[in-house]
Formats: structure tokens, C-alpha cells, sequence
């Protein structure tokens, strides 16, 4: 699943392979404040006990931090962090070699675990529940089925899409962590942070304003200032300021949310060509020409967390809000059922 290139786009990115900026404990890991504490209470606990962690699984939109804290949670437990993904896993064998080459209290990492096939998820049940292979070794009549104990391990997966995930598999994770968006504070600390560990002169207004255009993805503040900072060093900039942000950001096309082209291609085709919605999500996809879970998965989320689209048995829907942003008129209905929202709020 991929989208064309665009430079706020949450995916991973060759260039983001910055681990300087990967927070590498808890303490430096900003935001998530809740999933923080409990993660640190269950970690404590297990390590107390001289146990596993119990089986953890985030989920939440590309570049929220999900496998930072994979990789956190296996330094502050002290113990060997192991990692593959959904896909990769084709066959049952695969993940089979991965498990028994774990030792006690490992950690194993599954990025986009919704993407297991079938097969490679039934070795997995019994894995993760009474830390035991169930393995058919041979074909036909000569077929015999075998057992074979594991090292008690932590198995900590990441997924974007929990409702593409099978019950079963899900119910086998004692501790599911969802993350959420950013806030923009939170977000000013990771670019201060970023800026710090990469030398650049940064003001406070500075770094708010980029903070403010990351979309609440730590990801895309680490790529804006990135970039930023590529344009101060051409202008020889002093100091990264506002004003310096706000040129190099506007040059880069992220607007004044942090919305870029294909955000507002997405908003503007609603808009333009379905006279806001409601339009369902294949149109949408053949509209734009992207992947339907790309779209579902990178650009919805967080249009719909700040209020631009609402998705409806019918279709997505524009709303007033999306409406100004394009700087259009919102169409009667939709201006009209605004006002009686707040006129019932009151
Ligand atoms: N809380 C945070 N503080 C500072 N930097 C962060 C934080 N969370 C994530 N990052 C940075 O954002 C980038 C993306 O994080 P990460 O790779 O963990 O995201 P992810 O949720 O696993 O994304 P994906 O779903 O695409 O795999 C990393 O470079 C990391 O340094
Ligand atoms: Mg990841």
C-alpha cells in the first residue's frame, strides 16, 4: 500500500531512517502521555516478576510512533528485539524459524500485522497463548503433527487497520494501545528536540510553526524539519523563525494546517465534483487515482480527526469546515445544518 510521492505523506521513507531523532527510552518518547504510564507500569511489573510482558499491540495511523515503542519497550525491558513484518511472512515455516530462535523475554515485532496470511496466523495462536509450536512436519499418510516448547516471549505488533485484524487475533493481546494524533505542543517538543540533535538555531516561533503544519504526525515534523532546515542553509538563514518556516513550508506546499496537494486534491474533488458528498470511498479512489487503503488509512484519518470529513453509511461528506478551508462556500444544507448543531448545543 503506497501513495505517490509527497512530501508530508506519514509513510516511512528511505530518508527517515534517522535514527538520531528515534527517541531511544520512555523518558524521551513526548506525548501518548496515557499509553506512556501504562506501558511503564506493565514494564516494571514484568521486570519485577522476571517475566514476559504480556503481549502488546499498537494501533493508530502511519508515523505515530509505533515502532519506536516497539523498540523502546525491548531496551527498557532489557532483553533482545526481533523484527519482522505481516507481509514478509509468507509461509508458516518463516515465522516458525523466527520463534524458536527466541530467547526468554525477547521481544518479536510484527509491523502491519493485519497483513498475515491465514496459515502464518494459526502458528501464531498457539505461540502467543501457551508459548508452543503446532507444526505438520511431512505430506499425505507420512503427515505427523509436532510440539515444540519456546522461550516465553513478548509478542509486540503494529497495525494502522485494528478492524482489518481477525477476532481471534486480536483477543490474544493483553495490552492494546491505540495512539492518537499529536497535539500541537506535543509536536513543538519533538521539532525543539529534532532541532537540538541536528544543531540548527531554532526560535520558539519557529518551531510552533512547523509543529503546527505536521499534520500531528511526529513523522512529518521530522521530514518538515528536515527540509526546513535544508532552506535556511541555501538562504543562510541565522536562525529558523517563523517567517523562515512559514517561506520554506509554503514553498514545500503544506499549508497553513499542514494540509498538502493531495489532502486538498482529496478535499477539493468532494467538493467540485460531488458537490460535497455524500461519495463513496471506491469513487473517491478511482477519482484520485490512489489505493483505497492508502486513502482510508494516510489521508482520512486525520481529516476526519480535525473535523474536514465525516463518514457516513453513504458516503464521505464535507463539511462546513472543509468548506473554508478551500475558501468555497459551503452549499445551503450544509450551512444550515451547522447552525442547527449550535443552535442545539446551546
Ligand atoms: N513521540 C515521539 N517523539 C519523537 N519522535 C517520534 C515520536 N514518535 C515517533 N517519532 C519519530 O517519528 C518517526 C516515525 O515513527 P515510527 O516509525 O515509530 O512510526 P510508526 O507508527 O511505526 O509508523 P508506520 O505505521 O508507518 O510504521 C520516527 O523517525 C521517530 O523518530
Ligand atoms: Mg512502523
Amino acid at each position: 500500500m503506497s501513495l505517490s510521492p509527497r512530501l508530508i505523506t506519514p509513510e516511512k521513507r528511505g530518508e527517515d531512517i534517522d535514527s538520531s531523532l528515534r527517541p531511544q527510552m520512555l523518558d524521551d518518547f513526548v506525548g501518548q502521555a496515557a499509553a506512556r504510564a501504562n506501558l511503564r507500569i506493565f514494564i516494571e511489573a514484568a521486570k519485577g516478576r522476571g517475566e514476559a510482558l504480556d503481549h502488546v499491540l499498537f494501533v493508530g495511523p502511519p508515523g505515530l510512533g509505533k515502532t519506536t515503542l516497539a523498540q523502546i519497550m525491548a531496551r527498557e525491558l532489557g532483553v533482545n528485539f526481533r523484527s519482522t513484518s505481516g507481509p514478509v511472512i509468507a509461509k508458516a515455516g518463516d515465522l516458525a524459524a523466527l520463534l524458536t530462535n527466541l530467547e526468554e523475554r525477547d521481544v518479536l515485532f510484527i509491523d502491519e500485522i493485519h497483513r498475515l496470511s491465514p496459515a502464518v496466523e494459526e502458528i501464531l495462536y498457539p505461540a502467543m497463548e501457551d508459548y508452543q509450536l503446532d507444526l505438520i512436519i511431512g505430506e499425505g499418510p507420512a503427515a505427523r503433527s509436532v510440539k515444540i516448547d519456546l522461550a516465553k516471549f513478548t509478542l509486540v505488533a503494529a497495525t494502522t487497520r485494528l478492524g482489518l485484524l481477525t477476532n481471534p487475533l486480536r483477543d490474544r493481546f493483553g495490552i492494546p494501545v491505540r495512539l492518537n494524533f499529536y497535539t500541537v505542543e506535543e509536536l513543538e517538543l519533538i521539532v525543539r528536540r529534532g532541532a537540538r540533535i541536528m544543531s540548527l538555531p531554532m526560535s520558539d516561533d519557529g518551531a510552533l510553526e512547523i509543529a503546527r503544519r505536521s499534520r500531528g504526525t511526529p513523522r512529518i515534523a521530522g521530514r518538515l524539519l528536515r527540509r526546513v532546515r535544508d532552506f535556511a542553509s541555501v538562504a543562510n538563514a541565522p536562525i529558523v523563525d517563523r517567517k523562515a518556516a512559514d517561506e520554506a513550508l509554503q514553498r514545500l506546499e503544506v499549508d497553513a494546517l499542514g494540509l498538502d496537494q493531495l489532502d486538498r486534491r482529496y478535499l477539493s474533488m468532494i467538493a467540485m465534483n460531488f458537490g460535497g458528498g455524500p461519495v463513496g470511498i471506491e469513487t473517491i479512489a478511482a477519482g484520485l487515482s490512489e489505493p483505497r487503503d492508502a486513502i482510508e488509512d494516510i489521508i482520512e484519518p486525520y481529516l476526519i480527526q480535525q473535523g474536514f470529513i465525516q463518514r457516513t453509511p453513504r458516503g464521505r461528506v464535507l463539511t462546513a469546515n472543509a468548506w473554508r478551508h478551500l475558501g468555497l462556500d459551503a452549499p445551503n444544507e450544509i450551512a444550515q445544518q451547522q447552525i442547527n448543531l449550535f443552535q442545539e448545543e446551546e
